[in-house]
């Protein structure tokens, strides 16, 4: 282990199921501070990829360290919180006795208070977690996740079943702790809030990363760009010849309003404008969206 070593490696890690191949030859770095979204339709490997980073499932090929080190010697050491989809909690204790007997464990029993307040269960403290609803007994998770104040966070869709405030200060409470150098890898499937908050997304398809880079890098991918107007004296073939132009749809609802999309934006408006009165009425643009970039990676198994 060195100073600099990434806090977590994958070096062309395979994991099976039996016959059914899960991770297929993925390779990723993430250094300390980075905010990564791992993105994917249902089955694309998320869950055994954070499995397998956390030591609990052993690839059959390749190689993770975390730290430099097995990734079950990062976790003996304190250095990694967690947050998976389907753990238990005990329901006969109350929440502050379990937070606070995990942040015991770490030697920090004195931060109960601040490890429930930045939970959001600061008024949850006396309630016993059989009678919490599904949205509170995920932030008392996520209170075990950061009990330790671990230096890298795995969350395994730490937001689902929360409700738009607690959502508001998790991902508050996320940035902060970026900003403190800590590592947070976190599988999700609401995009926004990966676009949002996450400094870097991977994309998994079929146990293989089809994408990893900030936003903006992933949606140049696809650079289409669809303009919608009105313009009366168009026709379509004179439409299709403006240069950039993928493909023009006229509306047949309303005569004469037209939706162009091109891969060049920039000529397409020059031509279209040109020089004199155009005729254009009521332009719109839209961009395509990170979602419409992820439905194009992941379209082709039809998930
Ligand atoms: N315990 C298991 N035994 C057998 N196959 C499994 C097991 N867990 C997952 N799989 C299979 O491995 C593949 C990857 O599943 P995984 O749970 O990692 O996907 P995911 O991206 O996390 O999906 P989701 O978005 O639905 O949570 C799927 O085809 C799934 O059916």
């Amino acid at each position: 282990m060195t100073l600099d070593s990434p806090h977590v490696s994958i070096r062309d890690v395979a994991f099976s199921y039996g016959r059914l191949r899960a991770l297929a030859g993925v390779n990723l770095e993430v250094r300390a501070g980075e905010v990564v979204a791992l993105l994917g339709p249902n089955g694309a490997g998320k869950s055994t990829l954070t499995h397998v980073m956390l030591g609990l499932l052993a690839p059959q090929a390749g190689q993770v360290r975390l730290f430099g080190t097995r990734p079950q010697d990062a976790v003996a050491r304190g250095q990694v919180g967690v947050m998976l989809q389907d753990t238990g909690l005990m329901r006969y204790v109350s929440v502050r006795e379990l937070v606070g007997l995990v942040a015991a464990q770490y030697g920090r029993a004195d931060r109960t208070e601040d490890i429930l307040r930045d939970a959001g269960l600061a008024d949850l403290g006396p309630r016993r977690i059989g009678r919490l609803s599904g949205g509170q007994r995920q932030r008392v998770k996520f209170a075990l996740a950061i009990a330790g104040d671990p230096e890298l966070l795995f969350l395994d869709e730490p937001t689902a079943a929360l409700d738009v405030q607690s959502r508001h200060a998790f991902w508050q409470d996320i940035l902060e702790r970026a900003g403190r150098g800590r590592t947070i890898v976190f599988a999700t499937h609401y995009i926004e809030e990966a676009e949002a908050y996450a400094n870097r997304i991977i994309v998994l398809q079929e146990g293989r990363v089809v994408a990893d880079g900030p936003a903006r890098q992933i949606m140049t991918r696809v650079s289409d760009v669809t303009l919608r107007f009105s313009k009366r004296e168009a026709r379509e073939e004179e439409l299709a010849r403006l240069p950039g132009i993928v493909r023009v749809q006229g509306s047949p609802a309303e005569e004469g309003h037209w939706e162009l999309v091109t891969a060049d934006q920039d000529a397409t408006l020059d031509a279209l404008y040109g020089t004199g009165p155009s005729g254009v009425r009521g332009l719109e643009i839209s961009r395509t969206s990170l979602e419409d970039v992820l439905l194009a990676l992941t379209k082709e198994t039809g998930h």
